[in-house]
């Protein structure tokens, strides 16, 4: 530790949604950490300068990283290979290097290969919304989400605590999980319903005896819930799906097997079957909400400025 803070100089690579998010979010409650930012997006990185996401935006990565204690890859999960060899020279030989991936078994491996001589620890916040860029991020974005840290076998236990004392600080839950696990898990709670949310919008649009204007008049609280996990950012969720195959494939395969079930079950005039589900799955329902997890309260995770837009 740095007096009371974890790091002294945190470098954020991606100023985006989630890159800006740390950036306020430090600036809010880690003041006097030294806030450095690159963005391979020349736009993006004039816009975070305007909105102020990072101290200063630099013009390179290297540039950006060169003095950090800590090194935050916010980029699409892609990316992260070619993002963390870009500051592989120029890292200060102490820095921590960390990202905010959606996927974690693939950036391990990336980014062990990337950055053989220095300390890696992936992360996860499983916080976001369905927008993206420089002018999405929000101090609050954290605030009483989980963030899920899954160090490599052997990391350093005091890098382990000064990074989960850094997601603390941006009013994070941590929790420190296997990548594996981490990959399994989210392909259920995240990744998947991202995938049904783009294939239920696209069948819709695509179909030939309903209008699209019919199903932007006529959607109802399902479909447009539907559609704002769909509006989420194609990069970002190309390459979610791509990194994490294998358990996304698993959780599918689980998956239409219980919607071929739904299916007799309508077919055959199963009341009962349809009946059980339906209360077993509002009873999930419920638990979330006693968790503290629920998205429709009012001042849950959000901004105005999100809540607006
Ligand atoms: N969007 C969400 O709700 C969440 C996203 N994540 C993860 O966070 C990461 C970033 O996602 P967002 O912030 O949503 O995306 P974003 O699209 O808002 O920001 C990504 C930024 O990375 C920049 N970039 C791409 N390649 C780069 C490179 N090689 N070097 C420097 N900059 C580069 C882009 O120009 C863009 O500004 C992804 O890995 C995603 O899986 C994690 C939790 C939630
Ligand atoms: O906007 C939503 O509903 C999300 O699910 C946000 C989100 C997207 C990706 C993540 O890895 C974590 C959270």
């Amino acid at each position: 530790m740095t007096g009371d803070l974890p790091f002294a100089h945190v470098a954020i690579i991606g100023l985006g949604l989630l890159g800006g998010s740390v950036g306020l979010g430090v600036s809010a409650h880690l003041p006097g950490v030294r806030l450095t930012g690159y963005d391979a997006d020349p736009a993006t990185r004039a816009r975070a300068a305007e909105r102020g996401l990072v101290d200063e935006v630099f013009p390179s990565a290297a540039e950006a990283v060169a003095e950090a204690d800590l090194v935050i890859l916010c980029v699409p999960v892609g990316a992260m290979a070619s993002a963390a060899g870009e500051i592989a020279a120029a890292l200060k030989p102490g820095a921590l290097v960390s990202d905010v991936g959606s996927s974690k078994q693939s950036v391990a491996k990336a980014l062990a290969t990337a950055l053989p001589d220095q300390a890696v620890i992936p992360a996860h916040p499983v916080a976001g919304t369905e927008r993206s860029g420089p002018d999405a991020g929000f101090a609050t974005l954290f605030q009483h989400r989980w963030c899920i840290i899954t160090p490599p076998e052997g990391a350093d236990p005091e890098l382990i605590a000064r990074l989960t004392a850094f997601w603390e600080a941006l009013g994070a839950r941590v929790e420190i999980m296997d990548a594996a696990h981490h990959d399994l898990v989210l392909a259920i709670t995240s990744h998947l319903p991202h995938l049904i949310a783009y294939t239920i919008v696209g069948t819709a649009s695509d179909l030939e005896t309903v209008t699209r204007g019919e199903v932007i008049k006529y959607s109802a609280g399902g479909f447009r819930d539907f559609t704002r996990i769909a509006a989420s950012d194609p990069v970002m969720w190309r390459d979610v799906f791509l990194s994490n195959k294998d358990a996304v494939l698993d959780m599918l395969q689980r998956f239409s097997e219980d919607l071929s079930a739904l299916q007799r079950a309508i077919r055959w005039g199963d009341g009962d079957a349809l009946f059980d589900l339906f209360t077993r799955t509002r009873a999930v329902r419920r638990s979330i909400i006693e968790e503290g997890q629920d998205d429709a309260r009012p001042d849950f995770g959000r901004s105005d400025h999100e809540a607006a837009g």
